[in-house]
């Protein structure tokens, strides 16, 4: 189970500041799980790991099958929770350099993800890499609306079927998206395209668990069984209210106890690159679950030691309203010793034989103790090794953890409204129809001479 260590935190929130969480965390756990929370249409996370087991996956499986054995590429089309899991996981499990080594050594399609952003350079780029290749396609989009998976898979269709024709194109179009509404889901309908479904109570950034991560999990062979296991190994251990028993518990109400003496921005630290794109989507889930109302914890993520170069200097002096989550693999995946040069005046010798994990652990440790003397207290997350089984326990640790931590500070952890802010300006900008009067307006504001 993944482990919280408190000792580079100890020196600024002590044990009676987080035990008086107690009371609160135990209202907020009975509340999370008999449904009396605000966004309560949401939390079908809770339960999701243990009831996907028991009902089974086997189309899943099979859809899986299919393009693990027919592709040469998949790509993953989706942004926000519609994607981000997908690639945490890919990029946790896979080496860095899965999309160039060998299909022999691959076992599966190369991987590639689109429609997370709107950027003309970057979709060309993919469609050149793309060419020649036999791609299937997985539309992710829970609401179906959302407009730049739209854009992508527009493009990509057309591509697609410009390569294949229409009919084989069809065939290598998969949909995830929502049972019943949506644009996507009446297109599916209309051209016959392969669905499936995210459940209609769990939110995009709580969909990993959901065919939104297994499917293209699946496909390039990560090991999904596991990873729900260890996610509902997780559901299980941290069904409990007490605190002393409840790591995740523990991580929210330490994180609450350092937001009220004014540290509001939490920065998400790990030491292998494989884990950005998990602090990528912890910083969706944190992000859009508690910033609002004016309220919440800023989530920001660094990678050391690279970062310690670039970041460094602030995190070690700068505005102190900081504080680090530190998230440690005890085991890491590759053992690599660095060789005995003695002829070679590098001023590395004193290191010889010493495995890279080592001294990579040890720049972990030189770091909490010199941000902690910095005045930035440090989290410790402990994690077991980088197996399918801890990814789902952390997936699922950072899930309620997070919707503990909304309920202590009185928001709505399952909504987002705030992100319809952009996106009605963007309509209105881009003529859609039924945004006229706001395109009236912006532009009327943008008219407005710059005061100053
Ligand atoms: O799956 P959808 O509906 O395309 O949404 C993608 C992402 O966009 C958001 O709705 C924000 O607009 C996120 O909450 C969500 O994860």
């Amino acid at each position: 189970m993944v482990q919280l260590d408190l000792r580079f935190a100890n020196k600024f929130v002590s044990l009676h500041e987080v035990d008086q969480f107690q009371p609160v965390i135990e209202d907020a756990h009975r509340r999370l799980h008999s449904g009396q929370v605000p966004g309560a249409d949401y939390l079908g996370w809770l339960h999701l790991p243990s009831e996907v087991i028991k009902s089974g996956y086997d189309d899943l499986t099979s859809a899986a099958r299919e393009i693990r054995e027919s592709a040469d590429a998949l790509v993953v089309i989706g942004i926000g929770g519609s994607y981000l899991g997908a690639r945490a996981a890919f990029e946790w499990m896979k080496p860095e350099y899965y999309n160039q080594l060998p299909r022999e050594v691959r076992g599966g399609p190369e991987l590639y993800f689109a429609g997370n952003h709107l950027s003309a350079a970057a979709q060309k780029d993919l469609l050149r890499v793309l060419e020649g290749k036999r791609v299937y396609l997985n539309v992710i989009s829970k609401s179906g609306t959302t407009t730049e998976p739209a854009v992508a898979f527009r493009i990509l269709r057309s591509w697609l079927q410009q390569q294949v024709g229409p009919d084989e194109a069809k065939r290598r179009i998969y949909i995830t998206t929502d049972a019943h509404k949506g644009a996507l889901k009446e297109l599916s309908d209309t051209e016959g395209y392969r669905t499936f479904v995210v459940p209609d109570d769990v939110g995009g950034r709580y969909s990993v668990l959901t065919p939104v991560g297994l499917l293209p999990l699946a496909s390039v062979g990560v090991d999904i069984a596991a990873m729900l296991e260890g996610a509902a190994n997780a559901e299980e251990k941290l069904n409990t209210p007490e605190l002393s028993d409840n790591p995740a518990y523990q991580y929210a109400a330490v994180r609450n106890a350092l937001y009220r003496k004014g540290k509001n921005t939490e920065i998400f630290a790990y030491y292998e690159p494989s884990l950005k794109m998990v602090a990528e989507w912890w910083k969706q889930l944190f992000g859009e679950s508690e910033g609002k109302d004016h309220k919440g914890i800023y989530p920001a993520s660094v990678g050391y030691t690279t970062d310690l170069h670039s970041m460094g200097q602030f995190v070690q002096e700068g505005y102190r309203n900081l504080f680090e989550t530190v998230v440690r693999i005890e085991n890491p995946v590759s053992e690599l010793t660095l060789p005995s040069t003695p002829d070679v005046q590098d001023g590395l010798e004193y290191l010889a034989g010493k495995p890279l994990a080592f001294i990579n652990d040890q720049a972990r440790l030189a770091t909490q103790i010199a941000h902690v003397d910095g005045e930035v207290p440090n989290l410790l997350l402990n994690v077991n090794d980088q197996s399918a089984r801890s990814l789902g326990e952390l997936f699922y640790f950072f899930e309620l953890a997070c919707a503990m931590s909304g309920q202590l500070q009185g928001v709505n952890a399952f909504n987002q409204p705030g992100v319809e802010a952009y996106k009605i300006n963007m309509f209105a900008l881009l003529g859609k129809p039924g945004y006229e009067q706001q395109r009236r307006d912006l532009i009327g504001q943008l008219e407005q001479p710059a005061k100053g």
